[in-house]
């Protein structure tokens, strides 16, 4: 479980969250949603280590933590909004290249590079591109790159904004299977449906200061 206590950020003095108090249950699904410009995203890059917060605890398991230790030691894994994917590096080194620098020997970065494009309907892609694959697929390398580091947590920005209405269900279809699998999940998102496809819990981030200017 991780628990974040009074968390606060505000960007050039205008606060974005204040007093942010969510609970990350062990083996759950929590959707982050609210309007656009609330701080999801920015909620989302805090808890991955990516953006600090102003201030605020983080407690994992029982003892108190930061965001950038656990994703120093491989706790939280994050599929971006726009994948991300390194386009002059084929599928598998996509998703070999973090544990291969993390010292994993490449044959066993391989091995599990495979598994992993087989659990997830990809097993002819190892030696493609990104350019040459679809949304849906690009998403799918995404999740199996962050989950070559065998994270606890996955972190997805708003998985479905980038794809065809019609592939909704089968990333929420992919989400409920990882948590029947035992994996902790966090969503942003703006899609009311699809949270309500694979959330246990919901948290919504209201808008503080305004629009953005
Ligand atoms: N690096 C930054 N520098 C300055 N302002 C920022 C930065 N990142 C985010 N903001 C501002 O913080 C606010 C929240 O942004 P954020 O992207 O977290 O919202 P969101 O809820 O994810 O929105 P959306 O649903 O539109 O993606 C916005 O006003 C945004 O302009």
């Amino acid at each position: 479980m991780l628990e974040l206590k009074n968390i606060s950020k505000a960007f050039n003095h205008q606060p974005v969250l204040q007093d942010i108090n969510v609970t990350i249950a062990d083996h759950q699904t929590l959707a982050i949603v609210g309007p656009s410009g609330a701080g999801k995203t920015t909620l989302l890059r805090i808890i991955a280590g990516l953006t600090p917060a102003d201030g605020g605890e983080f407690i994992w398991q029982g003892q108190p933590t930061t965001p950038q230790r656990l994703r120093k030691d491989g706790v939280i894994g994050v599929v971006f909004q726009g994948f991300e994917l390194f386009p002059n590096m084929t599928v598998l080194k996509n998703i070999t290249l973090a544990p291969t620098l993390q010292g994993v020997p490449e044959a066993e970065a391989q091995k599990r590079a495979q598994d992993l494009l087989v659990q997830l309907d990809l097993p002819d892609q190892a030696e493609a591109y990104p350019f040459s694959l679809s949304g849906g697929q690009k998403q799918r390398i995404a999740i199996a790159r962050a989950l070559a580091l065998n994270p606890q947590i996955l972190l997805y920005d708003e998985p479905t904004s980038a794809l065809d209405p019609n592939l909704r269900h089968s990333v929420a279809k992919l989400v409920n299977r990882f948590k029947a699998d035992g994996m902790t999940q966090v969503v942003v998102t703006h899609d009311m449906d699809f949270a309500q496809e694979v959330a246990d819990t919901t948290f919504t981030v209201s808008k503080l200061g305004g629009d953005a200017q």
